[in-house]
């Protein structure tokens, strides 16, 4: 029982490991670029490709009728965002597209796996770094073969904090993301950081790199693997107004411990976004 879904994840594995070797070509040819909800969201012939070939190799191997199948470019053609119980996975083709296009040297597949809408194992394979983070529930997380910790600093004067801001740039929001950051930069901490890529976000909070990576407006399968692999490595989630973390809600707090979370958390200047399992 306690090996449960070790099969797929493994299978998760292996399916980012092939992905990120199509991303990492793709990267070579000249890349077309295309806008989905406004001009700085972007999305390339790769992120659709990469995406049909996890999903299909995916029910290829765990049959269609049983698995349901949460993924980026899917839903952006309009496929409800629909979380059961079911065995769902949640995937982020190309995490980072915007660095993908640029050749900004962070780009991430990001597969997620629940059950009873509770994640049981996340894969994040930084394709360009070649680095594989992986975690199962209960099993610990890891970089490649090592396994990875939180850091240990509590002094939030000793933290380096990661936030992005997404591609919604109406003022009023532009203006509470620049004035959390300002906050948090004036508490002072030692630096505000950003990938471009939430899930590779995720890792650098698991391996100790940074102390906590918080955003409004990231998606599902922007974080559905990268909240395994922080939790398995001793580190927290919750919603950015302190409250329970919700998958679905597009608000997150991820952190090495609650000191480091409660501090930001104070800071951070609340705005509405539309829930990934809203009914439109
Ligand atoms: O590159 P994608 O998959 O679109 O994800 C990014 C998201 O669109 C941005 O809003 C976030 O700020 C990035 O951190 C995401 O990873
Ligand atoms: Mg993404």
């Amino acid at each position: 029982m306690c090996d449960q879904w070790k099969e797929e994840f493994e299978y998760a594995v292996q399916v980012a490991r092939a992905a990120g070797a199509v991303i990492r070509k793709a990267g070579e040819c000249e890349i077309k670029v295309q806008t989905k909800s406004c001009a700085v969201d972007l999305v390339t012939q790769t992120d659709d490709r990469v995406e049909k070939i996890i999903i299909g190799s995916l029910k290829e191997q765990f049959g269609e009728g049983t698995h349901c199948f949460i993924g980026e470019e899917s839903v952006s053609k309009g496929k409800p965002c629909v979380f059961t119980d079911k065995p769902t996975w949640i995937i982020d083709p190309v995490d980072g597209t915007t660095n993908f296009v640029h050749g900004f040297p962070f780009v991430a597949v990001s597969i997620a796996f629940a059950v009873n809408k509770k994640l049981e194992f996340g894969v994040v394979y930084s394709c360009i770094e070649d680095k594989m983070y992986k975690a199962r529930k209960g099993h610990g997380a890891f970089c490649d073969d090592e396994q990875i910790q939180v850091s240990d600093v509590k002094d939030i004067n000793k933290s380096i904090i990661i936030s992005e801001h997404g591609t919604d740039r109406s003022p009023e929001k532009v203006s509470k993301i620049f004035s959390t950051m300002q906050k948090i930069l004036r508490i002072p901490v030692h630096g505000l950081r950003g990938s471009g890529t939430a899930a590779t976000n995720m890792c650098l909070v698991a391996c100790g790199a940074s102390e906590a990576f918080f955003e409004i407006g990231i998606h599902c399968w922007d974080i559905a693997a990268g909240v395994v692999i922080v939790r398995e490595a001793g580190g927290i989630l919750l919603d950015v107004d302190g409250g329970e973390f919700d998958l679905m809600s597009r608000r997150m707090v991820s952190a090495n411990n609650k000191t480091i979370a409660d501090r930001i958390i104070k800071e951070i200047e609340i705005f509405e976004v539309v829930r990934d399992d809203a009914e439109i």
